[in-house]
């Protein structure tokens, strides 16, 4: 190796580079690392979930928005040292610009909003399905995508609007089955922080980085951010500090920790108050070291987890009073959470929650014959027209098999197309669940089947 020269052994790697087509003559057919494929039985288990999410994203009345999964890189540049930036799916694109798949769809939303600003009416309360992406060295064999629910309040600077937003969460969860034994949600305020930090002199320039660290010190020990502490100019004292405030775990003990005329601490009370009004006081836990990792959160906080503790965060979000200033634009009051499709699922399905989900197929149709499809088709169409979900077999099939797979598509009837039934003009209608069968005259099958079907 050592005596080719570099072009021999660039020609090397350009061979061994041969794709993987040529190699096994075939297509790799995974889906790209990271990534997932939904055939139908997993998108049935997908819809199932996405139209809860969305039955109760109307009964709060938010309307849905949507926005490119492409987005200019800039979106997400932040200088907080958050997970979520360090690991941007970017890149450059044959125009030369730099482009990121948004890992979150907060910030797509505020661009949205600051685009339309004074032709909204406030509030906005929209909410989204975005898929979002993260480059994760496969290192940790984590996914690199997932779909995300989100619901955000814009221009209500009040703890209304994260009230309504946990409203939603919980409503979602008692659909679905689970209970405030099953799940609770820690509630705090970034408020807190500030109010610490501004106590102890810290500029609030330090504030969104000193957030993400000490959400980072809820994961690690103090001396794996030891450095990231000191870079970021935050003394001794003043860790200690934030560290002995966050361990607060109800309100009198919050109290001590920062006093009893503290803001925060009256938009925390004003929250529970509300929650009593929602039924879902239950849910909430106050939890100071509940701070959440991305930089623009400014005030409230919270994240729902599972009471067993066996998971990671099930949802969260977060007040983001000043994100559209960081985007040049002027403040305007906005609330929010993300609720990934991964975490969730995992619960329900260890909960048995996760319903089996048929096709719900009202009939399946078909020709013992092909010179009958004709009549199939016309069958099926007349019962389409009725309104019911029919699967019309494209090809002649024997009585038996298109029974059984009647059976396989949980179909209600069957409507057999044989050459006696079509010599009297009728079909044979079967019902599967007790093996009746009805001889019915093709010109009023539509009339037959919606009289037995509004029974
Ligand atoms: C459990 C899981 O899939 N998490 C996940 C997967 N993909 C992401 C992509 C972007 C941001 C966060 C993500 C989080």
């Amino acid at each position: 190796e050592g005596s080719r020269g570099s072009a021999a052994v660039a020609q090397d790697l350009k061979n061994s580079r041969e794709t993987q087509k040529e190699r096994q003559g075939k297509l790799d057919l995974n889906p790209p690392r990271g990534t997932r494929d939904f055939y139908p039985e997993d998108m049935r288990t997908r819809s199932w979930l996405f139209e809860l999410w969305r039955q109760v994203a109307r009964d709060h009345a938010f309307e849905e928005y949507d926005a490119p999964v492409l987005e200019s890189e800039d979106l997400f540049v932040r200088k907080a040292g958050e997970e979520v930036t360090e690991q941007l799916y970017n890149f450059e694109d044959k125009g030369g610009r730099r482009v990121a798949l948004r890992p979150e769809m907060t910030p797509s939303l505020a661009r949205m909003v600051m685009a339309k600003r004074n032709g909204l009416v406030m509030p906005v309360k929209w909410f989204s399905f975005p898929q979002c992406w993260r480059y994760e060295r496969m290192t940790r064999g984590r996914r690199r995508e997932h779909y995300q629910w989100n619901m955000d309040v814009w221009g209500v600077s009040g703890v209304e609007a994260e009230a309504e937003l946990l409203s939603a969460i919980t409503t979602f969860f008692k659909r679905v089955g689970l209970t405030a034994e099953d799940v609770g949600i820690k509630v705090s305020s970034r408020g807190v922080l500030a109010e610490v930090l501004a106590a102890l002199d810290v500029p609030d320039a330090k504030f969104s980085a000193t957030c993400v660290l000490v959400d980072k010190l809820e994961k690690l020990p103090l001396e794996a951010i030891q450095g990231d502490l000191t870079a970021l100019g935050l003394e001794e004292s003043v860790v200690r500090r934030l560290l002995d405030v966050v361990q607060s775990r109800d309100f009198p003990s919050l109290e001590t920790a920062i006093g009893a005329k503290s803001t925060a601490l009256a938009q925390l009370r004003q929250l529970f108050e509300y929650a009593r009004a929602y039924n879902f006081e239950e849910w909430l836990v106050l939890d100071a070291s509940v701070v959440r990792g991305l930089a623009y959160y400014t005030g409230i906080v919270f994240e729902a987890f599972d009471r067993k503790g066996e998971l990671r965060a099930i949802c969260g979000g977060g007040r983001y009073d000043k994100l559209l200033e960081t985007f040049g634009g002027e403040a305007l009051p906005a609330v929010g959470f993300g609720f990934g499709d991964a975490v969730i699922m995992e619960l329900l399905e260890s909960k048995g929650l996760v319903p089996s989900l048929s096709l719900g197929l009202d009939a399946l149709v078909f020709a013992m014959e092909a010179g009958l499809q004709g009549i199939a088709i016309r069958a099926a169409t007349s019962l389409r027209a009725a309104g019911l979900t029919v699967d019309l077999q494209l090809e002649a099939r024997k009585t038996k098999w298109a029974l059984k797979h009647a059976d396989r598509l949980g179909a209600t009837y069957v409507v057999i197309v044989g050459p006696e039934e079509v010599a009297g003009c009728n079909v044979r209608v079967k019902e599967m669940a007790t093996g009746q069968q009805h001889v019915v005259a093709i010109a009023n099958l539509e009339s037959w089947i919606s009289a037995t079907f509004t029974t």
